[in-house]
């Protein structure tokens, strides 16, 4: 397929405008579209939320009877299929379109494709994979879950450069300075769900939520923003009140083995898993969240917890935040991993970006290619 320039501006600005919906649409993806006639955009829309309008709907409204003929930019595949809102691909055959070009296809297996035959079959010109692989960057956790039926997960780290996280007695305030805080306020924004563990709750007592007074001042709040669901996994359920995280009205899911012994507030829930090797099963953890449609996790936690996401294959993504700091071999380690005994073993990662954030480096590592 041979793209004109004007096919990559188009495009590049619905991918911009996707991106203004990148806070507020979960558990639906970000998606952008600009409709274009006689080279003049007569149509811009984004997708704000769940249960709003889609992107073509919005661009459609705006363009009025200059859709006629016109060429719609969207980010994803138009859909085909009834859900919250009627399909979008139904919208753009009434509206006469005479172009359609998307940038990816909905993984989505109501949609996969159906929503481009519609339109060809319809008489209308349709291609796709325009810029794809920014598309694909928008919605990482749309497109995990809708093609591997689990979240994007990310594991947060933050440790000084020779891997320690806290001294030998535990303290460990403020490791990382103030930019990459602000980094990862920013980081759980773009989360449907925030895990931590029980011993960093018992050890640091966290709020584990979004505090837009923290964000920096750069970034446009939506008003349809919400707080990320904050997950515990509390194996053996002994967190009690009163604690920072709970007091907090906003929702919070204590994943546990057993039942607790004490009330919470309406806005705590406590969910009973399964356990493994004595411990809660994270598999069935994570497929808990993606039943409640989280598209993204982050894990936030110790190095326990963080080792068991890593040896048990649950993670796609590692932020690492270094500060040129040393705390010394007594320090704790960063992840806890199975002993290992040759080099082999040893998991290996790549770098997929390295970045300075105010004085302190933020690797980004996924799996090595094989
Ligand atoms: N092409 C397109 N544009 C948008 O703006 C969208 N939000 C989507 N989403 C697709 O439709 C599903 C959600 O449908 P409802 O909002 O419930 O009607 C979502 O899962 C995507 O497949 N697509
Ligand atoms: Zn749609």
């Amino acid at each position: 397929m041979s793209w004109s320039q004007d096919d990559f501006q188009h495009m590049r600005r619905a991918i911009e405008l996707a991106r203004r919906g990148r806070f507020s649409t979960r558990p639906n993806p970000a998606v952008g579209c600009v409709i274009v006639r006689d080279g003049r955009v007569v149509g811009e829309g984004f997708h704000p939320k769940a249960g709003e309008p889609h992107a073509e709907v919005f661009a459609l409204r705006a363009a009025g009877e200059l859709a006629r003929g016109a060429t719609a930019y969207v980010t994803l595949e138009p859909c085909s299929h009834y859900g919250r809102t009627p399909p979008c691909a139904e919208a753009l055959i009434r509206a006469g379109v005479g172009r359609v070009v998307a940038a990816m296809v909905d993984p989505n297996p109501q949609v996969a494709g159906r929503g481009l035959s519609m339109l060809r079959e319809a008489g209308i010109e349709v291609a796709s994979g325009l810029l794809e692989g920014d598309a694909l960057a928008i919605n990482p956790g749309f497109i995990k879950r809708m093609s591997e039926g689990r979240p994007f997960i990310r594991i947060k780290l933050a440790a000084s450069v020779d891997g320690r996280t806290a001294l030998a007695n535990g303290h460990s305030k403020w490791i990382t300075g103030p930019q990459a805080r602000q980094d990862v306020q920013r980081m759980r924004l773009a989360h449907g769900a925030i895990i931590t563990g029980a011993d960093s709750v018992l050890a640091d007592d966290p709020a584990m939520n979004v505090r837009p007074e923290q964000l920096p001042a750069s970034l446009t709040l939506p008003d349809t923003w919400s707080q990320p669901l904050r997950v515990v996994v509390d194996g053996r359920a002994r967190l009690a009140p009163p604690l920072r995280l709970t007091a907090i009205e906003s929702p919070v899911l204590l994943a546990s083995t057993r039942a607790y012994g004490c009330d919470w507030p309406d806005w705590v829930e406590s969910w009973q898993g399964p356990s493994r090797c004595d411990k809660l099963d994270l598999h069935a953890l994570v497929a808990e969240l993606a039943e409640r449609q989280i598209n993204t996790v982050m894990v936030e936690a110790g190095a326990s917890l963080a080792g068991a996401f890593l040896s048990a294959g649950l993670w796609d993504e590692l932020i690492l935040y270094q500060a040129p700091k040393m705390m010394g071999s007594d320090g704790r380690g960063v992840v806890n991993l199975p002993e290992l005994a040759e080099m082999t073993q040893v998991p290996e990662f790549q770098f997929k970006d390295v970045r300075r954030v105010g004085a302190d480096l933020r690797l980004t590592l996924v799996r090595a290619e094989s």
